[in-house]
């Protein structure tokens, strides 16, 4: 296979959480508790043994149902959570749009949470400065700019965070379900925006529970079933399998 454009590499990828299954009233029972050794856990895995790649200008759509691994997989992508087995290989910068509001300080007022995420993504002051009014533009948060997002709706975080991560022209974008709470009108601007960048190059990693989206987004992708990645293809035939199997 031809490998040299490959910007996303996952060999192996295993995710193990260690659950508890005692019920536990408070901090001060679980410190006891732990401290004498009295807490069982039980494994659970929530990826097996996953291993893909997405290329760079591909749409790559992650599909399952409730509790397939979804998620696990896109933090473990973007380097929030460190997999048990097997390794990653990630070729440049990445945005990640994975849980809304994360990476927002909800005391800190839009305008400046735009800096805060500019620097935790690795630009500066000056950097987004520059890139400050077409975020405010493309957010059409302009009548919010200075009020603290504590005080936003989730469709306000979504336009927000979605506006700071594509600012950035990254290399990857990782989107987690957060189109699916914007309104229709806000999804389409992002859906062209994903295509725009897509175009120039970038290569976006996308879960949605929208059958619709993936299939009009994407153009290739897996099926996570119970951490195991059943089906790898060409988005048209994968969501295909995915009706017949699930509907
Ligand atoms: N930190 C954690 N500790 C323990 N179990 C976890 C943790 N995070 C996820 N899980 C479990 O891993 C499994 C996969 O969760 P995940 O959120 O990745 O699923 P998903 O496919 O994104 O689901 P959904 O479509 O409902 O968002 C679930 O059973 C979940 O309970």
């Amino acid at each position: 296979m031809e490998n040299s454009n490959v910007i996303i590499d996952v060999q192996n990828v295993s995710m193990c959480f260690n659950m508890t299954t005692e019920k536990i009233s408070g901090l001060k029972e679980f410190l006891i508790k732990r401290l004498k050794n009295q807490i069982s856990y039980t494994k659970f895995w929530a990826l097996k043994d996953v291993t893909f790649n997405v290329r760079q200008g591909e749409l790559f759509g992650v599909l399952g149902l409730n509790g397939a691994g979804k998620s696990t997989l896109l933090k473990t992508v973007a380097g929030v959570l460190k997999p048990t087995n097997g390794t990653l290989n990630i070729s440049g910068r990445m945005a990640p749009l994975i849980e809304l509001g994360a990476g927002f300080d909800t005391e800190l007022t839009a305008r400046e949470n735009i800096y805060l995420n500019g620097a935790i993504l690795g630009y500066s002051k000056k950097e987004m400065n520059a890139k400050f009014d077409e975020i405010v533009d493309f957010s059409e948060l302009a009548e919010f700019i200075d009020v603290p997002v504590k005080n936003f709706s989730s469709g306000m975080y979504a336009r927000l965070g979605f506006a700071i991560a594509t600012s950035t022209r990254p290399d990857i974008l990782i989107v987690d379900e957060i189109l699916g709470v914007g309104d229709f009108k806000f999804q389409q601007k992002c859906e062209a925006k994903i295509n725009e960048m897509v175009k120039e190059g970038t290569s976006v990693l996308l879960v949605s529970h929208s059958i619709d989206q993936i299939r009009s987004l994407c153009n290739r992708g897996i099926i996570l079933e119970k951490g195991q990645l059943i089906k790898e293809g060409n988005i048209e035939e994968l969501c295909d399998f995915y009706y017949s199997k699930y509907t």
